[in-house]
Order: C-alpha cells, then structure tokens, then sequence
C-alpha cells in the first residue's frame, strides 16, 4: 500500500532521512519505533507532504505521491493524527469533525456514525470547544477527525504523548477494531513499548533517518531493544 524508496530529508544542510526505504502492506498495523531524534516525525511529514524530500519515491497505491499537495493527501484516502493532535481550539467538536467530510471520496457530507461508536465521549460533547476538552479527549477528536475522511491508511504521531493511562489504553482498543475489525491500515510512531507491543502487529526500527530492522511485532527481542531503542 506505501512504498517508500531511497527517501532522502534535508533541514537546511543537516540531512535526517538517508536512503530510507519502507515497505507497508495493505490492512497490516506497523510501529514505527526509534529513539528520539531518529526521524520518525520528519519521514511521517514527508509521507503527509508538509516537508519536501530531496529525493527518493513515495509510491502509495502503486502511484507516486511526491507532486500530491499536503492538502490533497487527505483526499487520496491518508489519514494523519499530528504529535501534538493540532485540533481548532475555538471551534467546536462539531465543527473539528466536520473539516474533514469534503475530503471523503463518497461524496458523504455528515460525519459516520463510525466515529461515535468508537468515541461516545464526542457525541456528548459536540458543542464544547475544542480547546475546553482534555488532552485524552482532545486526541480522540483528533483521531476522528482523521477518520471523517474513510482514509485507507491511519498515521497517528505518538497518540499517547502526555495522556493518563485510562485513554491510553481506550486508544490503543480502538486502533485494534479500526485494524482488526475495520480492515485499516494503521501506521503509528511510537515510543512505549508496552502500548507498541499491544496494538502493532509488526515492528520498524529507526536509527539516524533510516530503517534498520523490520519484521512481526511477535519478533521485537531483547537484542533488538537494546540496540535501537535503550537509552
Ligand atoms: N524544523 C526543523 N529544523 C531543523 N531540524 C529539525 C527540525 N525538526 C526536526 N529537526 C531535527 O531532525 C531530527 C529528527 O527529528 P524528528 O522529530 O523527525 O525525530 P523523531 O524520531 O520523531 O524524534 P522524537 O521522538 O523526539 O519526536 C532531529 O535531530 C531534530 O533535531
């Protein structure tokens, strides 16, 4: 579903991607994982368009995405939960949702009754301000605001930064069902290994910009661990 080849990044003179190169199959859930700095804000950005490559191929279905404006990755069916969630503050919960409803393919202008079941608290809430919300709950607007748009493919940003533990766990049930029962293709960056380990089905490992280990989240061992994520 993403390919990803010989992906170069440069901010300025300081090069972070180097010849990296991702594969993601269609319905599987992949973490990518890697220390801080390693680059996995800057290769999601690249996939999202907001940063240019200097070089490689991003091919998503099969087709090359590079020349895809950011604005219109959402209507090629990319889904993207930001770190730091980036929901309107003075809009209401509503209206954050109802953002993303003319990037959807089918032409459906009212917002799934999907995104309700998956997040009630929402439903209740729908006049409240964004900004009035809880961090939990803010990211959970902001998971379903990307999934508004029926993308093929989720990208969330470290969901789990700065949540209590309670939501924590809620998100990571709902990226199984979205997964495993929905049939979507899940990409998540992130940093707990417990919550990784519970919700990816296959691991990536990041080092320096590039990708240097791949394979089943059954197969994440302490060797593994070590090298790429201990600090
Ligand atoms: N806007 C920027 N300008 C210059 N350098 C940047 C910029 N954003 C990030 N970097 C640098 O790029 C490198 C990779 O950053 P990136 O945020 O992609 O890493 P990360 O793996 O997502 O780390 P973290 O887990 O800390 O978010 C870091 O060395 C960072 O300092």
């Amino acid at each position: 579903m993403i390919r990803i080849e010989k992906l170069n990044q440069k901010y300025g003179g300081t090069q972070i991607l180097w010849d990296l190169d991702l594969n993601i199959e269609k319905g599987s859930c992949t973490c990518i994982m890697g220390r801080n700095g390693a680059g996995k804000t800057t290769l999601l950005k690249c996939l999202m368009g907001l940063l240019p490559a200097s070089s490689g191929q991003i091919l998503f279905d099969g087709k090359p995405i590079q020349q895809v404006a950011a604005q219109q990755r959402a209507k090629i069916g990319i889904g993207y939960v930001p770190q730091g969630r980036d929901i309107f503050p003075l809009l209401t919960v509503e209206e954050n949702l109802q953002i993303g409803l003319p990037a959807r393919r089918d032409g459906l202008r009212k917002i799934p009754e999907r995104v309700f079941e998956l997040f009630p608290v929402l439903k209740e809430m729908l006049q409240r301000r964004g900004g009035d919300l809880s961090g939990g709950q803010q990211q959970q607007l902001a998971i379903a605001r990307a999934l508004v748009i029926d993308p093929k493919v989720l990208i969330l940003d470290e969901p789990n930064e700065g949540i209590q533990p309670n939501i924590v766990r809620q998100i990571g049930d709902v990226v199984t069902q979205l997964n495993q029962e929905d049939g979507l293709t899940v990409i998540l960056v992130e940093q707990k290994l417990g919550f990784a380990r519970r919700v990816g089905r296959e691991f990536r490992l990041m080092q320096k910009g590039a990708v240097m280990a791949a394979d089943k989240m059954s197969n994440l061992n302490d060797e593994l661990i070590r090298q790429y994520l201990a600090v």
